[in-house]
């Protein structure tokens, strides 16, 4: 036992010197080499530097007409086997490690490598038929495949979800406001400066974004949307730069193309831009007037020629006046600057935005016509809409939903906005239609008593509503924000201001 545990020892020991040796190390693995290519391979030929035959086994020989292969010796490779590349091996001295054959059989999977003197000439050329069919190859084919084909679906996809996905007859509305709002958005698309939508939540800032890419010189390329908003400041410069492979660990290790980098040559949207932290505001000014930057960790410079849209809900200039907002940034962004107005100030657009929003509930139940009422039509003028067209479009699928009937009356509507009372003052715009405030249900008697009896100032009392508001809606959905935010058809992130800036208890 000792003895034979000596001899597994000695031979390892010489084996161990055998390989330590490089230059023999070489030439035993090119010999082990040839070997298993020559006996696992379907065929294997050797030409001199003329690309003449000099050795072919039998099997090959035979699939290429020669049952003895002596009678291919000698002779030119192509006229033993045709479109043979074994010249251009022998010509360039370069292998062709992978290429596929065409033989009047199957086409078979072929290597071809030069071989040199010890001088490094080319003397010849060796070459084996791995496989004789491609099946064996499909394994790996199938999987090449179907990551091509699923790159390529996700390609398309993307492209799809970067496309503008309004236009301006999107957009609803005739009245004065609106007209002027899509006036100014039209302009927008035929110049190439940055545009700041500013209007309060659910106006259709977004969709007017998307308009206007849609009808730029840009709208063959990607429209990318940030929501400041939405995403933890810590996360927001990997977001719109990115991230060289390695910068960070984790998800983003393979590194991340940054927001600004996937827009390049389209526009990037950044909604909500008032929530853009200070420091990323200085880094974004530097880029929009240096129209370049470095992705995080990395030493590359991106070009970043995208076209700047921006909105906010927030009061841009009274975030500047108190120093959260930089005045260079606001100046840069404001230069084409439309006024979005909230829906309470274009009263007249909202019979037409009502029916244009049930039409489409119609189409997507299959439903036949819906209607409204004369009296919920008022009730809709006179509430004062704080989370607008999107508020509008929450209100009518609840009403929808809950009515057995295609004409939608005032009940149906008053447990999602009230019945009007206590609404005095609110939905009397002269933009009203329909008899304008004689016609609106806040304007009754008790509320104007009420009204009297407790003079208060406008924003006052728009204080005191929100604050009853947004209390009912988060006592109403046991505290849960987004569910509430969801019942006032507002964002979340706008609720979440709200409930701060008025002090709410959540
Ligand atoms: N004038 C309009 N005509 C038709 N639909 C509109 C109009 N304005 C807004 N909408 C619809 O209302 C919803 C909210 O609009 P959008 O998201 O564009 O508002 P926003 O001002 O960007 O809101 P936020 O500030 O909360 O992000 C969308 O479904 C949009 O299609």
């Amino acid at each position: 036992m000792r003895g034979a545990i000596r001899n597994v020892e000695m031979n390892a020991n010489d084996s161990g010197k055998l390989l330590a040796d490089y230059g023999h190390v070489r030439k035993l693995a090119m010999q082990s080499l040839f070997d298993t290519l020559d006996a696992s391979s379907e065929g294997t030929v050797v030409v001199d530097q003329d690309a003449r035959i000099v050795w072919i086994n039998q099997d090959y020989a035979a699939r290429f007409g020669f049952a003895d292969p002596r009678n291919a010796i000698g002779r030119d490779c192509e006229a033993v086997i045709p479109h043979s590349l074994m010249r251009e091996v022998v010509t360039s001295g370069e292998p062709i490690l992978l290429d596929i054959l065409e033989t009047s059989r199957d086409p078979l999977v072929v290597t071809r490598l030069p071989i040199k003197d010890g001088q490094g000439n080319t003397i010849g050329a060796v070459g084996f038929a791995l496989f004789a069919e491609l099946k064996a190859l499909t394994p790996l084919f199938s999987q090449y495949s179907r990551l091509q084909a699923e790159l390529i679906a996700t390609r398309q996809s993307l492209a799809q979800a970067r496309r503008a996905k309004y236009t301006f007859s999107s957009f609803v509305g005739t009245s004065a406001a609106s007209l002027e709002t899509k006036r100014l958005a039209r302009r927008a698309a035929q110049l190439g400066s940055p545009v700041l939508l500013l209007g309060e939540t659910g106006t259709g800032k977004e969709l007017l974004a998307h308009a206007i890419h849609g009808a730029s010189g840009r709208a063959d390329r990607p429209l990318v949307t940030v929501n400041v908003a939405a995403i933890p400041d810590t996360l927001l410069e990997l977001e719109f730069f990115g991230a060289a492979a390695g910068a960070y660990t984790g998800a983003d290790r393979k590194g991340r193309v940054g927001k600004f980098e996937l827009a390049h040559g389209g526009t990037l949207f950044l909604d909500e831009i008032g929530d853009m932290p200070l420091p990323l505001q200085g880094k974004l000014l530097r880029v929009l007037q240096d129209k370049e930057f470095e992705p995080l960790g990395s030493n590359r410079i991106v070009r970043a020629d995208a076209r700047i849209i921006a909105a906010t809900s927030a009061d841009l200039p009274a975030l500047v006046a108190q120093g959260r907002f930089r005045a260079d940034l606001y100046y840069r962004l404001n230069v084409l600057t439309i006024h979005v107005p909230p829906l309470r100030e274009r009263l007249s657009d909202i019979e037409a935005m009502s029916y244009a929003i049930l039409d489409r509930l119609c189409s997507q139940r299959d439903a036949g016509h819906l209607e409204l009422d004369e009296e919920a039509l008022r009730l809709l003028c006179a509430y004062h809409w704080p989370g607008n067209v999107r508020e509008l479009q929450n209100t009518l699928e609840r009403a929808v939903m809950l009515s057995d009937s295609e004409r939608i009356d005032a009940r149906s509507l008053a447990r999602f906005i009230g019945d009007g009372h206590g609404m005095a003052g609110l939905g009397t715009h002269a933009d009203a239609p329909r008899g304008g405030e004689d016609a609106a249900p806040g304007k009754d008697d008790a509320s104007e008593a009420t009204a009297a009896a407790t003079p208060q100032r406008y924003e006052e009392a728009m204080r005191a509503f929100e604050q009853r508001l947004l209390s009912d809606a988060l006592r109403a959905t046991g505290g849960r924000v987004a569910e509430a935010a969801s019942r006032l058809g507002i964002g979340r992130a706008t609720l979440y201001k709200k409930i701060a800036a008025l002090g709410i208890e959540p």
